[in-house]
């Protein structure tokens, strides 16, 4: 497979897809799904020797790792000064003169991600930049809180300003098979979203296989989420390579059957240059290079950013 950074990025779209509507329930093509662990394995060893060296464009896809990153806080002694700062971050996530060595002059992160309490300091943190805010949701990070409490939850984020949000699903739902009641649980807080874009966190991690990870994918698209992510930063295993390929399979399926195009967010446990550039690689691979914008693509971060700083430094 040809290196990952000997293909430039493509240039930057600010403009949104559709929103996703969802659609019924589709138990024949959830119990058609079925996924090949072994392939998936191979494409996966596949894509990271992919990243291996870097290319000619390896630092034009750290700025746009960059513009595609959920700065994100999700501490359970988070501050509002906390938060200032990362908004400050997030305005200008690199130091003026590494900025200027990249030609990267008013470069900003996708959005910043933080928990309820958090939204009023970062919308006024933000304000005038454009930079949106994500909130995470629905009794997160186990979703187990009751469905009344999941939902008003979301309505009270929307409500205070968070344009995107970010909600996990119960995973004893998926884990049990119980497509209809995990699609109308989800169809209920796409509900509660209103405008704001539903983003839909599986919990890779703790969902025992691949077959499981793709039914649930692609029941949160017929549910109507805008965005599929990995996990939430909390399980004990987070984002991985397979996960992520099994997603992006289920996105492009969701894709050709329906036309919408919906978001991937690997998210949890992403802190290194070589750690990330696989799932840009991955999406490339399976999605095309339209996919690779911060409206379609996002990592959800606390410390990558720091590492693309140090590579880019060193580059
Ligand atoms: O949604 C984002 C994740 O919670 C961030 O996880 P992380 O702290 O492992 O980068």
């Amino acid at each position: 497979m040809r290196r990952f950074t000997d293909i430039a990025p493509p240039p930057l779209a600010t403009t949104y897809p559709a929103r996703n509507p969802g659609q019924p329930l589709d138990p024949d093509w959830l119990d058609s799904v079925q996924v090949d662990d072994a392939a998936i394995e191979a494409e996966a060893t596949e894509i990271d020797a992919s990243c291996n060296n870097a290319g000619p464009h390896h630092a034009a896809w750290l700025l746009r790792a960059i513009q595609c990153m959920d700065l994100t806080t999700l501490s359970g002694d988070d501050t509002p000064e906390r938060v200032k700062a990362l908004c400050q971050t997030a305005r200008a996530p690199l130091p003026a003169d590494l900025a200027a060595k990249h030609g990267a002059g008013g470069l900003t992160v996708g959005a910043v991600c933080v928990y309820h309490a958090m939204i009023p300091t970062a919308l006024a943190a933000l304000e005038g930049s454009g930079i949106p805010v994500a909130a995470v949701s629905a009794g997160f990070p186990a979703g187990l809180s009751s469905p009344r409490a999941r939902v008003a939850e979301v309505e009270d984020s929307v409500a205070a300003g968070a344009t995107e949000i970010d909600i996990v699903i119960p995973r004893y739902l998926a884990l049990s098979g119980n497509w209809t009641a995990l699609y109308e649980d989800i169809r209920a807080l796409r509900a509660a979203c209103g405008d704001a874009h539903l983003k839909c966190i599986l919990s890779v991690g703790e969902l025992g296989d691949l077959t499981t990870v793709a039914r649930a994918s692609l029941t949160a698209m017929m549910a109507g989420a805008d965005v599929v992510k990995t996990s939430t930063g909390k399980e004990a295993t987070n984002a991985t390579l397979p996960a992520a390929l099994t997603m992006l399979h289920t996105i492009h399926a969701y894709h050709q059957a329906t036309g919408h195009r919906i978001g991937f967010k690997p998210a949890g446990g992403i802190s290194t240059v070589r750690a990330a550039l696989p799932y840009m690689a991955a999406t490339h691979a399976r999605l095309g290079p339209d996919w690779l914008q911060p409206t379609l693509f996002r990592f959800g971060a606390s410390s990558l950013l720091k590492d693309i700083r140090a590579t880019l430094a060193a580059s």
